[in-house]
């Protein structure tokens, strides 16, 4: 079972992604865009970072590599895929998932901790978890805003779509604990299966015990499914 953390030209978070899966016991290497996904990939995950430097829009020219065409083939075989961060905006951009993630409210970068609801426990990525349950991880990002049309919002919530939102931490969707101003506090959806996921909170960075906290430990082992 090999994951590959697939690197984009401006990626960043790639190191710290094969790191916290490895710390779980998950197989993962770094596979340069360039090269294609390997053989032996059982996994998908898109890291974070400032792919292309994030010119026209974070993650639009990442998603034009042709290996997100071997992904989303992938992805249609049922290969777990995750991104994070620059990968869910590669993700949304390349249709894998819906809406698209713009410029903060605060149009500003902004690097804290934030508490996420679980909306949906029954997926890969939320089985070790309780619908309701209240995580803490980290944000870093300066386009994480999730937008989307209502017709399409209404689908993502009709469908159990929507894994995570931005919550204070006791689990109430307030203004205030919306860091980014997303559309309904998401912060992040599934694909049409469950098996592909975007998220923009970095859940590799809560993982390893002395970079601070845990809480994003139980995401990764989706994995392992
Ligand atoms: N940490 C990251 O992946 C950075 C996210 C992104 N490129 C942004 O600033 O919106």
């Amino acid at each position: 079972m090999t994951v590959a953390v697939i690197q984009f030209g401006g990626s960043n978070c790639d190191r710290d992604a094969v790191r916290a899966l490895n710390y779980l016991g998950i197989d993962a290497e770094r596979v340069w865009h360039e090269d294609g996904l390997p053989e032996d990939t059982t996994g998908i995950m898109l890291p974070g970072g400032f792919s292309y430097g994030d010119y026209l829009r974070a993650g639009a020219m990442a998603a034009r590599s042709p290996i997100m065409a071997e992904v989303r083939e992938a992805a249609d075989d049922g290969v777990p895929v995750l991104g994070v961060c620059n990968g869910a905006q590669v993700g949304s951009e390349s249709g894998l998932t819906a809406g698209a993630f713009t410029t903060n409210k605060s149009a500003r970068f902004q690097c804290e901790h934030v508490h996420l609801r679980v909306e949906n426990a029954d997926t890969p990525w939320t089985e070790e978890f309780d619908e309701g349950d209240v995580i803490e991880v980290p944000i870093a990002h300066g386009e994480g805003r999730f937008e989307i049309t209502d017709e399409r919002y209404d689908e993502l919530e009709a469908n159990d779509q929507i894994l995570f939102r931005y919550c204070d931490a006791d689990g109430n969707l307030t203004d205030e604990a919306n860091p980014n101003g997303s559309t309904g506090n998401v912060a992040g959806i599934l694909g049409d299966d469950d098996s592909v996921a975007v998220l923009m909170p970095h859940p590799e960075r809560a993982t390893l015990p002395d970079v601070g906290g845990t809480d994003g430990a139980d995401v990764l082992t989706g994995f392992r499914v």
